[in-house]
């Protein structure tokens, strides 16, 4: 418990996932389960995180909720769901020990991430597994908390998790079977690599929840999808135990295509990928073909930007082409083109340059994060790292 403040606190922070297998579609949309199993790699938090503080206090009126520096409605339907979820459990575990005065108090939620909120870059996912984790702190609550992050929003489930992660589909009407379960931890595959070129960070017109549900009511793909998903993740399953990149880049980029083709088969369409997506994945495969064999996979989720997975050694590599074909003529006022893990200055691949015939986009990838696979969630015990002031009230 953090003690910056006289109210009771803790503060947390959670990191983002991005599926090689994605979740796309529900079978029960107020709790929140799937069509599909679904496998993500947890990124670093260096890079990109979640932070929340969570408080009680006697003198709190009304729950509430802060979000990048200002206040939302709590009434969100998620987070009511959440938050009745936690108190529940609490209030079950404490039944023997008469109840503890806190579970009846109000509780007030500071959030803010170190990203670009609700551009696609999954802050939902680090979002709402830093509530669940934080608050399940906060009240003792123990055991899976994972499915109390999915009722949040569904792809934050495997963000309770570090490392590899898949997202059990489950088969009970009541959700209880379907959770997060960790495939191999962030050390097992220490030198896989994630890239993220963010193409656009504004939000984007058609959001997840509502794409999927589209999706589901119009796409024929749709069906074929769902009954050719969990037959791929069994399979990258095996690839990542095996550290067999070659297997686990052929089905992230499939995997991916195939999703955005069922976007397309959705009436009206779905379009995501832009023109820079689209030069990305044939840069992808240029390089690939170059190389002999697949070393860099691509994915997309619900917009533009792309997410690169790649082994460390083929880094510096990859990263002078993309600078090569994408980077801006004059600084877009961000602080530098990469950002996150420092990449070793690369040699001249000018022989790779001279055989990818490809349109230069100057400018068309905004800036690049390099980050790496990581933990789940994390206390923080420095009282300095809470978002509340001693007061209780939230720093803004
Ligand atoms: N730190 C946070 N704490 C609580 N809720 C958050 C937090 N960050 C984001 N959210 C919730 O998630 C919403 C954004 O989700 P949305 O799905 O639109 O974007 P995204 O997750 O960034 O993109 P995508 O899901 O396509 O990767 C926010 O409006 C907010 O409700
Ligand atoms: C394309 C995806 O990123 C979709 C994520 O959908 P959300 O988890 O944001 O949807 P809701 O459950 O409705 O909140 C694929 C994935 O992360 O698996």
């Amino acid at each position: 418990m953090s003690g910056s403040c006289k109210f009771e606190c803790v503060t947390c922070t959670a990191p983002v996932n991005i599926a090689v297998i994605k979740y796309w579609g529900k079978k029960d949309e107020s709790l929140i389960l799937p069509t599909n199993p679904s496998l993500s790699v947890t990124l670093g938090q260096d890079e990109l995180r979640a932070k929340t503080s969570v408080a009680v206090s006697e003198s709190f009126k009304e729950d509430r909720i802060w979000l990048n520096g200002r206040e939302e409605s709590i009434e969100s339907p998620r987070i009511q769901n959440v938050l009745k979820e936690i108190r529940r459990r609490a209030h079950k575990r404490s039944a023997d020990s008469k109840g503890e005065s806190k579970l009846f108090q109000h509780v007030h939620i500071v959030s803010e991430n170190n990203f670009p909120t609700a551009a696609g870059l999954a802050s939902s996912a680090a979002g709402y597994a830093c509530l669940v984790y934080s608050l399940a702190k906060l009240f003792a609550v123990q055991g899976e908390i994972s499915d109390i992050a999915r009722q949040g929003s569904g792809s934050a489930c495997r963000s309770i998790y570090g490392g590899f992660v898949k997202w059990k589909m489950g088969e009970r009407e009541d959700g209880t079977d379907s959770y997060a379960v960790q495939v191999a931890p962030e050390s097992h595959w220490p030198e896989m690599r994630a890239l993220i070129l963010v193409v656009s960070d504004q939000k984007k017109l058609v959001g997840s929840t509502e794409g999927m549900q589209t999706s589901i009511a119009t796409s024929e793909l749709m069906k074929h999808r769902i009954n050719l998903v969990p037959k791929w993740t069994d399979e990258i399953i095996e690839a990542i135990k095996q550290k067999d990149f070659t297997t686990f880049a052929k089905i992230t980029m499939r995997e991916s295509n195939q999703l955005h083709a069922v976007c397309l088969d959705t009436y009206p369409p779905i379009m995501y990928l832009n023109d820079t997506s689209k030069l990305i994945i044939r840069l992808v495969h240029c390089i690939n073909d170059i190389l002999g064999v697949e070393k860099v996979a691509y994915t997309f989720d619900a917009g533009p930007n792309a997410c690169l997975y790649l082994l460390e050694e083929d880094v510096p590599r990859v990263l002078h082409l993309v600078k090569h074909f994408f980077l801006p003529a004059q600084s877009n006022g961000q602080p530098s083109f990469v950002t996150g893990i420092p990449v070793p200055e690369s040699e001249a691949f000018t022989s790779d340059i001279s055989n990818i015939h490809l349109p230069q986009s100057q400018g068309a990838i905004k800036y690049v994060i390099h980050t790496k696979v990581g933990p789940g969630p994390q206390v923080l015990t420095d009282p300095q790292e809470s978002l509340f002031h001693e007061d209780g009230t939230p720093k803004l």
